[in-house]
This record gives structure tokens, C-alpha cells and sequence, in this order.
């Protein structure tokens, strides 16, 4: 309600100007193992899922202690946006100590750092480092508005910042027909591609007909995970599942949600018709494949 009284209370609003409405941070705290297998799906819900992430003209946070990463959504439709502060970091701006990594999923866009324009047409990524001050978000279009997925994560040096598109994202194949599983993988920030002090990230893109992600399953106790999931029709769900790779639980959602995932959890998905999803992580290291794998057999 109080996002909506302040989105409203914004007089004026053409692309040229800029809202700086800086919205309130949502905190969440974690969960142990134990409470996670005995969880109600309104509890794990509340306590995993990020609902309403795109709106129009405001900025959407979540900060997760799970090594402290914090996911985000902007959606410019008649402002720009800017990135804002919360008093929670107590810092003199979001990026003093952090760093981000931002994948558009909807029409083209502008992003603005410090003085530099990025052009990120749809599934390019940016990747802005610690001591960027000034960072704002517009479409180019207000009748296709540019939809920016944000996750941020503690940095202690600087990265340069650096754009990278689709094409350039090295896209590898995988998964199979036969297990409704095929689908293309694209890397943006990890050690081979952009590089950051701890964020890795990316995206999925899974093929007509192929509805299962992630699979077979992993976990990777070095590193927190969030799926964002996105191209999912709105008549369509998508069932996550999560918790102990003997103790799942799913969660079911729908476009533009986001999951967060503990370190000790699995994460993998089966939706009611084919979708993408962008993932990220942060944590002790980044070596992608990481993951310790999981036998299908083995799921409980
Ligand atoms: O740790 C890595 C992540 O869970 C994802 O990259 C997996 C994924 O995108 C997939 O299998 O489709
Ligand atoms: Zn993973």
C-alpha cells in the first residue's frame, strides 16, 4: 500500500525525468534446515520467495543473509529510475561496498553509470563494480519497457564495468528431448567471462517441449543461489523445488518471481510449459562447476 501511495504521489512523469523514490529495502533473515523440512507452504513462501519484483517505476529490493546478496527488479515505464541507498548498508551510496550484476529480460534499455551510457537490449548484461556512484535505469521504449533484473553481493576491490551481450555470453547445450530437459546455457560474470569479486551469473533458456531445469540436481554449500524466472506464460506456473536434497519442498510461481536458495539446498524446476531463468550466485568461491551432483534416484 505504501508503495503504491508513493508511486502515485510522483507528479510528473515523462522518460526525461528521473523518480527518486527510493523504496523501502526488505530484509530476510535465514533458516535452518530443521525449520525449512517443517515449513508450511505460506512460511516457505515468505521466507524463499520474492513475489512482485517488476513495478512499474519503482525499484524492488531484497536483502538476503544468505551471504548477504541482495536481488532487485526495475521495470521504467514512464521514469527513470535510479538506483538508490538504504539505510541498512550504512553506506554513502549502494555501491560503496558492493557490487552489481543487471540482465534485462524485457524491451530495450539504458543504463547510465557514472556519466556512461550501456545500451542492454534484451538477455545483455552489465556488470557494474564497488565505487560506482551514480546508476540509473530507462526504457527506450514506454510501450515495451525494459525489465532489470539486479543482484548484488559484498565486493571488496573493483571490477571494471562491462557489458556483455547474448551472443557473446558463449551459449552451451544441454539436457535432451528424451527428458524434456534441453536447453541453452549463457555465462556472463564468472571467471571466463566478466569478471567480480564473488558474483556469478547467468542465464537458461530451455527449448519448446522442455520443461525441466537444473536437472540432474546439485548443491553447492560454497555458494547462495537465486533463480529468477522469466518468459514463463501468465496463464503458466513453475514448481521449484527446494530444501534437502532427502527433504524437497516446492514452491510454485509464476513470471518475473524470484527463489532464493540456501547454500545446503537443491534448486531445480519443472514448469506447465517451457520458460527461461536467469541464476545467480555469490559466496566462497566461483568456479562454475562447482556443483556436488545428485542422482535423480536419489531425490526424496
Ligand atoms: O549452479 C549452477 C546453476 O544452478 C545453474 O547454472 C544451472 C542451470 O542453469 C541449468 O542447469 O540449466
Ligand atoms: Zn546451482
Amino acid at each position: 500500500m505504501l508503495r503504491q501511495a508513493q508511486h502515485d504521489s510522483a507528479k510528473t512523469r515523462t522518460t526525461e525525468n528521473t523518480q527518486h523514490t527510493t523504496e523501502k529495502m526488505e530484509l530476510r533473515f535465514e533458516h535452518s534446515k530443521k525449520e525449512v523440512s517443517r515449513m508450511t507452504t505460506e512460511e516457505l513462501r515468505e521466507a524463499f520467495l520474492v513475489e512482485e519484483l517488476m513495478q512499474a517505476d519503482v525499484i524492488t529490493k531484497v536483502y538476503s543473509h544468505y551471504d548477504r546478496i541482495i536481488v532487485g527488479g526495475v521495470k521504467p515505464v514512464n521514469n527513470a529510475v535510479e538506483l538508490g541507498n538504504h539505510e541498512e548498508l550504512k553506506a554513502e551510496y549502494f555501491l560503496e561496498r558492493r557490487e552489481l550484476g543487471i540482465i534485462n529480460v524485457g524491451g530495450n534499455g539504458v543504463v547510465v553509470a557514472d556519466g556512461q551510457t550501456y545500451e542492454l537490449d534484451k538477455m545483455s548484461c552489465l556488470y557494474l563494480g564497488k565505487g560506482t556512484k551514480d546508476v540509473v535505469f530507462k526504457s527506450t521504449d514506454p510501450a515495451n519497457p525494459a525489465v532489470y533484473y539486479l543482484l548484488s553481493a559484498p565486493a571488496h576491490a573493483n571490477f571494471p564495468n562491462r557489458l556483455m551481450t547474448k551472443e557473446e555470453a558463449a551459449p552451451v547445450q544441454l539436457g535432451d528431448s528424451n527428458t524434456s530437459n534441453k536447453r541453452t546455457i549463457y555465462k556472463y560474470i564468472h571467471l571466463d567471462g566478466i569478471r567480480s569479486c564473488q558474483l556469478v551469473m547467468g542465464l537458461t533458456v530451455l527449448e519448446t517441449g522442455s520443461v525441466w531445469n537444473s536437472v540432474p540436481p546439485h548443491t553447492h554449500t560454497r555458494r547462495t543461489e537465486v533463480y529468477f524466472y522469466f518468459d514463463l506464460p501468465e496463464n503458466q506456473r513453475l514448481f521449484h523445488f527446494m530444501g534437502e536434497p532427502q527433504q524437497t519442498k516446492s514452491i510454485v510461481m509464476q513470471n518475473h518471481d524470484a527463489v532464493i536458495s540456501p547454500p545446503w539446498s537443491v534448486h531445480f524446476g519443472c514448469g506447465t510449459s517451457n520458460y527461461a531463468f536467469i541464476w545467480g550466485m555469490a559466496g566462497e568461491n566461483q568456479v562454475y562447476s562447482d556443483m556436488d551432483p545428485l542422482a535423480v534416484v536419489d531425490v526424496k
